[in-house]
């Protein structure tokens, strides 16, 4: 079983986010003062993540991410992961955190069958760490980090949003941790969803964070292999991490698309830059697995061809990309 999408890509991978809670406030991610947080009732019960992960599985989704929101907050999650890595037919559950809950989690997460992490990690330096999440603690994520080593994870891919004049001075020392660690170090352009009046200044294209990397260090070009996701990567000479570039705005990756989003309300989203989507709410009440398969595929039927956000930053409301999972 296969989903095509109009475009004649392939849907196999499903973005499920669990909550729009998070113990932290990313600057980039979240508005200064906040957001409503949603109200308990309306957020899909894990049963009902349970279906809608199910039905996707059965008509042809077999990678599932788990995020959030940070995940971990939610209360039950690692039962829920237990089950959710059950279901016949899914090849691969992963989950995107902050890591600042592993510490006392990575075990039972690995036990529970998450086969991988992705962690956001955006600054290496405890004042800037807070500084960019509002108020986090650098020690906790790093702890986290070591934590879900030692628990047997394969290599982390690490997510640093770079915004300039914030966190750019540290582009070389997160490519000097890939000469030691084994982690897969990926920058990625600030996409201005919060629309932030300076965020084209704040935004560095992956262009300039490669030209700026090869000024110090010899690197070459890693070939694209199924891990690679939207990452371009490459290798400085001789480390045993990698680095890479994820560019949504300038140079984005929509031809090769194979995502589907399902928010924590039960939106299911077609494209991440999008206002469009589909409440699977009433699919759901009706208890009709049939016709919730089929909502499935109307939605990566309509799935678009390409975001046009740039072009529409005037247009588009902006939203928070806790609300929707990154
Ligand atoms: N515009 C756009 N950005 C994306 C998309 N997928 C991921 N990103 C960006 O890349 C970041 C990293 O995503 P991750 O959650 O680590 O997932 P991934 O890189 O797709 O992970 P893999 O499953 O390992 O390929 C996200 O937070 C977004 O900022 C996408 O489909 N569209
Ligand atoms: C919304 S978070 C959810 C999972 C978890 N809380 C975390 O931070 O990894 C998922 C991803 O979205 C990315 N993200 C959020 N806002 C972004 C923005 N404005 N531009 C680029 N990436 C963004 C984060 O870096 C993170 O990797
Ligand atoms: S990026 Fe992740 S950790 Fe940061 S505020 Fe958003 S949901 Fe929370
Ligand atoms: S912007 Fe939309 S179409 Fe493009 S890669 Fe992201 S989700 Fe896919």
């Amino acid at each position: 079983m296969s989903l095509i999408d109009a475009h004649g890509r392939r849907i196999n991978y499903l973005r499920l986010s669990v909550t729009d809670r998070c113990n932290l406030r990313c600057s980039y991610c979240m508005p200064a003062q906040g957001v409503k947080l949603l109200p308990q009732d309306r957020v899909l019960s894990y049963e009902e993540l349970l279906r809608v992960a199910k039905q996707a599985v059965a008509v042809g989704i077999e990678k599932i991410r788990v995020t959030g929101g940070e995940p971990l907050v939610r209360k039950g999650i690692v039962p829920f992961l237990k089950r959710l890595a059950l279901i016949p037919g899914l090849e691969e559950l992963v989950l995107t955190t902050n890591g600042t809950l592993l510490q006392g989690m990575a075990r039972e997460l690995k036990d529970a069958g998450v086969q991988r992490l992705n962690i956001s990690l955006d600054s290496l330096s405890p004042v800037t760490f807070a500084k960019i999440t509002r108020g986090g603690d650098l020690k906790a994520a790093l702890a986290g980090l070591e934590a879900a080593e030692r628990a047997g994870f394969p290599p982390h891919k690490i997510n640093v949003v770079l915004m300039r004049g914030v966190n750019d001075h540290e582009i070389l020392d997160f490519v000097r941790l890939t000469l030691e660690r084994p982690y897969a170090v990926r920058f990625i352009e600030y996409m201005p969803t919060c629309q932030a009046a300076d965020w084209r200044s704040l935004c560095i294209p992956g262009s300039e964070v490669l030209e700026r990397i090869a000024e110090r260090f010899l690197i070459e070009k890693l070939e694209r292999n199924e891990r690679s996701g939207p990452a371009k990567n490459f290798r400085v000479k001789g480390a045993v991490g990698s680095l890479g570039v994820i560019t949504p705005m300038t140079g984005h990756f929509c031809d090769a698309c194979n995502r589907l989003r399902v928010t924590a309300t039960g939106v299911a989203k077609g494209c991440l830059l999008s206002g469009a989507g589909v409440d699977l709410g009433p699919l759901l009440a009706s208890g009709d697995d049939a016709s919730l398969r089929d909502g499935i595929r109307r939605i990566v039927h309509d799935k678009p061809g390409r975001h046009r956000f740039d072009e529409e930053a005037g247009v588009v409301a902006p939203f928070v990309m806790a609300g929707i999972g990154g």
